[in-house]
């Protein structure tokens, strides 16, 4: 049997099929990062500049679970994706999708990751106004979170790289909650268990505390922002994540 695989390009599909997947390169598109996982490219699809995501082989995985790994993490990825967009929490809008491939074509995000974004911040000569952003920031990262978990998705790898922060006046920083956007959902899952929650929040702390100096302060922010959404639903999990705390400490001192 043939595998079809339909390319997204301009040419007609009788060309577009074809037995082998086309470098992604060959068409035009430009490489932008390469992860554990994944690559990323940013390809004008029709004429619409996106991004494409695309799963490649681990050589030291055995093939059979490799091919098993990453059409699931694509497969969550979309659909975790898909299911935040229908409960509006930011993330890219989706423009097509290749199951043979492992590649996904989504909406490029004009902008910076928070990660990049505190670092500038916090070297920026008006502090004050620099911390008033941030405030602002944390808090809308942990409302969004608790929307995110309050509708059954699990990040999975919460980090200031994985969210993005959209270009714009953010001086005029009244609506810096309305430029965010969570990306890199390849670790997603649904579930609505807290000790689930609480972990993601937990990953999350560790990257903040990790990456950024002096962030113990913006962190509760993020919590801060993530009781905020609704006392009652995110009660236990605020308490799980003491609990998780101090598993994470005893595991640290004790390995
Ligand atoms: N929709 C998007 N718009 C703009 N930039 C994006 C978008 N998606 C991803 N990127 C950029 O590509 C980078 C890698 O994307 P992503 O985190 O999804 O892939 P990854 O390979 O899983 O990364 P890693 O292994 O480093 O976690 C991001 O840090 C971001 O800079």
């Amino acid at each position: 049997m043939t595998d079809i695989v339909v390319e997204p390009t301009a040419v007609p599909p009788t060309v577009a099929a074809a037995k082998t997947v086309v470098d992604l390169t060959s068409l035009g598109a430009m490489l932008l990062s390469q992860g554990a996982e994944a690559k990323t490219y940013r390809f004008a699809l029709n004429g619409l500049d996106c991004i494409v995501k695309e799963r490649f082989s681990k050589k030291y995985r055995h093939q059979q679970l490799d091919t098993k790994i990453q059409a699931k993490r694509h497969l969550m990825e979309i659909r975790n994706i898909n299911k935040c967009r229908k409960h509006q929490i930011p993330v890219p809008a989706l423009y097509f999708v290749d199951n043979i491939s492992n590649r996904i074509y989504m909406e490029m995000v004009d902008g910076i990751t928070v990660k990049s974004f505190i670092q500038q911040q916090q070297q920026s000569t008006n502090s004050n106004n620099s911390n008033e952003i941030l405030i602002k920031l944390c808090l809308e990262i942990g409302r969004l979170i608790a929307k995110m978990h309050d509708n059954g998705v699990i990040h999975g790898d919460l980090t200031t790289s994985n969210i993005l922060l959209k270009n714009d006046d953010i001086g005029g920083n009244s609506k810096i909650g309305e430029l965010l956007v969570f990306i890199d959902f390849g670790l997603s899952y649904v579930s609505v268990l807290v000790e689930d929650k609480a972990v993601d929040l937990y990953v999350l702390e560790r990257a903040f505390l990790s990456t950024h100096p002096d962030s113990e302060q913006m962190f509760d922010q993020v919590i801060k922002g993530y009781a905020d959404y609704s006392a009652s639903k995110t009660k236990a999990t605020l308490s799980k994540l003491d609990q998780v705390r101090l598993r994470g400490r005893k595991k640290l001192a004790f390995g």
